[in-house]
């Protein structure tokens, strides 16, 4: 997908995250449709180990020692040892949207046997608008060959912009340890053709190995938190930054769209350490979600700062009762929020969209 003058679309105005703690060879898979963006590489671990990188790529690699120098004491709100790293490289970013990918995905066919250019089918989510106030029953409307169906308002096809486009997986699925235990040899052979708005006050599990976003619109809500080394939880970073997201771009009118793109997800991480990682999450959960179901922001939180401020307070007041680590996340929120801020003092707070209902 070029623009007009055959230059790759978005080529100056996204950036490629990958957290990763291994070579990243998978990129040679990538390379017809990577190689004209340019990649933030955040290497997690040990600073030390060197990560070799294919020739021809344009990136810029940040270890831990990095991540310390820049960010000094606030460094502390990001993971180590953990793939919620990554949100760093949102952090350090200029750009204004981010696709991030796991390094064990690669690049799937669809049923015709076409390798799929999942930046390409997210580029197109995200530029086109999202219909989270009534569903679509012919799936994204601004598709090509879709279109809105009959009973639709048209007062509502306008939509509203997209922030998030949520891909999908094909082989390993993204499953939590205890259904990778009792499935260890299912695989996702399931494409469907079809992409979604996730509707309004509606949560989903949003997976971060093959995401995209705006990140002007929604960037300071996508924090990925708190985890991995000293937490005591793992695998939860996404989800956490998808619910957080979710309720902020409904209060802000702000679109989530999930479905194509597929990668192939290739590797299957240990299923018994992942329990150990998930545990106190699956207990969590259930009181974690109800708290985002019930959470109204304040009207004048008009800006992605100013919600996720509030919600940090809310996650402080509500979830520390479940555990103390809830403090330590909200004080990460709160830390990340004036990391952003620092790092990204130029970008004025984003309005209100027109169409917010009051
Ligand atoms: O300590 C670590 C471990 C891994 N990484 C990098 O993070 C991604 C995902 O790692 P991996 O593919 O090994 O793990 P999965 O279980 O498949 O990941 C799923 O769980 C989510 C983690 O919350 C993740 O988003 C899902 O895809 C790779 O790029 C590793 O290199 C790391 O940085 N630090
Ligand atoms: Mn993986």
């Amino acid at each position: 997908m070029a623009d007009t003058n055959s230059t790759p679309i978005l080529k100056d105005d996204l950036d490629i995250v990958i957290p990763t703690i291994r070579n990243l060879d998978f990129l040679e898979m990538w390379r017809p449709f990577f190689q004209p963006y340019h990649l933030i590489i955040v290497q997690d671990g040990d600073p030390s180990k060197t990560i070799r990188v294919p020739d021809g790529f344009d990136y810029e690699l940040y270890n831990r020692n990095d991540i310390n120098r820049i960010l000094g004491s606030k460094a502390s709100c990001i993971s180590f040892k953990d793939s919620a790293c990554r949100c760093f490289g949102y952090l350090i970013s200029k750009k204004k949207y981010i696709f991030t990918i796991d390094d064990d995905c690669f690049v799937a066919k669809d049923p015709s046997g076409k390798e799929i250019n999942a930046l390409e089918q997210h580029i197109k989510n995200i530029l086109t608008p999202s219909t989270p106030f009534f569903f679509n029953t012919l799936y994204d409307p601004y598709r090509e060959g879709a279109d809105f169906v009959r009973g639709y308002p048209f007062s509502l096809r306008e939509g509203v912009p997209t922030a998030v486009s949520h891909g999908l997986w094909l082989n390993i699925p993204d499953y939590d340890a205890p259904t990778q235990l009792v499935k260890p040899m299912e695989r996702n052979t399931r494409y469907v053709d079809a992409v979604l708005t996730v509707p309004k006050a509606t949560l989903f599990p949003m997976c971060g190995m093959n995401l995209a976003f705006n990140r002007d619109l929604i960037g300071p809500a996508m924090y990925f938190g708190l985890m991995g080394d000293g937490q005591p939880i793992g695998r939860y970073d996404d989800m956490w930054a998808g619910w957080c997201m979710k309720v902020i771009c409904d209060h802000l009118g702000f679109g989530v769209k999930t479905g194509l793109p597929y990668i192939w997800h290739s590797k299957a991480s240990n299923p018994f350490t992942n329990l150990r990682k998930e545990y106190k999450g699956i207990f969590w959960q259930e009181q974690i979600v109800p708290f985002f179901q019930t959470v109204t922001l304040p009207k004048d939180c008009n800006t992605v700062q100013k919600c996720y401020i509030e919600l940090s307070k809310l996650v402080r007041e509500k979830l520390s009762s479940v555990d103390e680590y809830f403090i330590k996340l909200a004080d990460a929120m709160l830390t990340w929020i004036e990391a952003w801020d620092e790092l990204n003092p130029s970008e004025e707070a984003t309005e209100l969209p027109k169409f917010v209902s009051k």
